[in-house]
């Protein structure tokens, strides 16, 4: 074998370090404040995802056109890509309040029923992660959506009676990381429907120009190039990694990111150049060092890095399967050929334990 045999350095990967991620694409409390400051306010300033944007453009500008509420909306992709801001935007272009919620907030159909009482005509009504909420809610939505009007039950047994309660004209967005997960009569009922993608690192380039000017940092072309090949295709982190670059360039370069500067400060935050972070090299380097590459079952992985199964299957998996650095088949996870390349290592001859057949020799 030609790699070196002291085995994976896996750190302590405790909950709590996982929580401070700096490529996690959730939102964390000290993002939530920032965010509002460096959102896109109209959808000139949202960069990317063009034809969302074009197609968006059509629909809001036709139902201003017609002096009428815009279709229902639903959005999703990945967490961090945009959907909130979206919403904001389709708000602020129809000149319209929001009212901003999420599904695991709506437990039961009266919390809705007491959402969609209060709305103002016209108003949109934003319902992050969708797909969570409740079955009773989600069929008060059906009728809400299509008629605008709910019943409301009151009382229990055979003395319930509903009684119906119309509703202002509203435009629903919905925001969903999966809808797939989404039931077809719920599906069926928004009258556009966008899928948000992983942004290009040149789209990625251009949020962080944005912010850095909002931000009032000084960045040039490469060291912004540096920081968006790092951000793993999501506006959310790239604004993440560029405000810790600007606490190191503040404190070792008078507040000026260049390259060298970016890639000196991310390498103190273990985001290596491809965006994998401590965690994410320390499952490659297991699958690597200890398994030849696989394959391997994920239980023995989660081992081998001193993580519980799912944060290996549902933290570090999916990036990694993205970037195509890892494979799940039927008989293990397997590492492939650019994982090897990644980590510097060579692959060992003759395709140890699953490579050959997999990806070849
Ligand atoms: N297209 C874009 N152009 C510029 N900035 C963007 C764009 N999309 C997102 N951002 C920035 O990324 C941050 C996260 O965006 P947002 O909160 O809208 O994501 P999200 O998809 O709603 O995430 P989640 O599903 O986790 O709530 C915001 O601060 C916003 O400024």
């Amino acid at each position: 074998m030609n790699w070196d045999e002291t085995g994976p350095d896996t750190g302590d990967l405790t909950d709590e370090r996982l929580q401070d991620r700096l490529v996690d694409a959730g939102a964390d409390g000290e993002d939530t404040a920032v965010e509002a400051a460096l959102r896109p306010k109209d959808l000139d300033e949202f960069v990317g995802q063009e034809k969302v944007r074009e197609q968006l453009d059509l629909v809001l500008k036709a139902a201003r056109a017609r002096g009428a509420t815009a279709d229902h909306v639903l959005l999703s992709g990945a967490p961090g890509l945009g959907k909130t801001t979206l919403s904001m935007i389709i708000a602020a272009e129809m000149n319209a309040p929001i009212r901003i919620t999420s599904g695991p907030a709506i437990q039961h159909a009266g919390d809705l029923a007491a959402i969609l009482s209060s709305l103002q005509e016209g108003e949109v009504l934003f319902l992050d992660e969708i797909h969570r909420m409740s079955r009773p809610a989600e069929e008060m939505l059906y009728m809400a959506m299509e008629d605008f009007r709910v019943d409301v039950i009151v009382g229990k047994g055979p003395g319930a009676t509903a009684i119906p309660l119309e509703l202002p004209p509203f435009t629903l967005v919905g925001a969903t990381t999966r809808a797939g997960l989404l039931p077809p009569p719920l599906r069926d009922r928004f009258g556009f429907t966008a899928h948000m993608e992983f942004y290009a690192p040149a789209e990625l380039e251009r949020v962080i120009h944005r912010s850095a000017g909002l931000l009032d940092v000084a960045i040039d072309p490469q060291g912004a190039a540096e920081i968006a090949g790092r951000s793993r295709g999501t506006p959310r982190i790239a604004n993440r990694l560029l405000r810790r670059v600007r606490d190191y360039a503040q404190v070792k370069a008078e507040g000026r990111i260049d390259r060298d500067i970016a890639a000196a400060a991310l390498r103190v935050y273990e985001v290596d150049e491809r965006g994998l972070d401590r965690l994410d090299r320390a499952v490659l380097q297991a699958l690597l060092k200890l398994f030849g590459g696989g394959p391997v079952g994920l239980s023995t992985l989660a081992v081998a890095v001193g993580e519980e199964r799912e944060t290996v299957e549902e933290v570090a998996e999916p990036f990694l399967v993205r970037e195509g650095l890892l494979a799940r088949t039927p008989r293990g996870r397997v590492a492939t050929p650019a994982a090897w390349a990644h980590l510097g290592l060579t692959a060992p001859q003759g395709g140890a334990m699953g490579q050959q057949g997999l990806f070849g020799a």
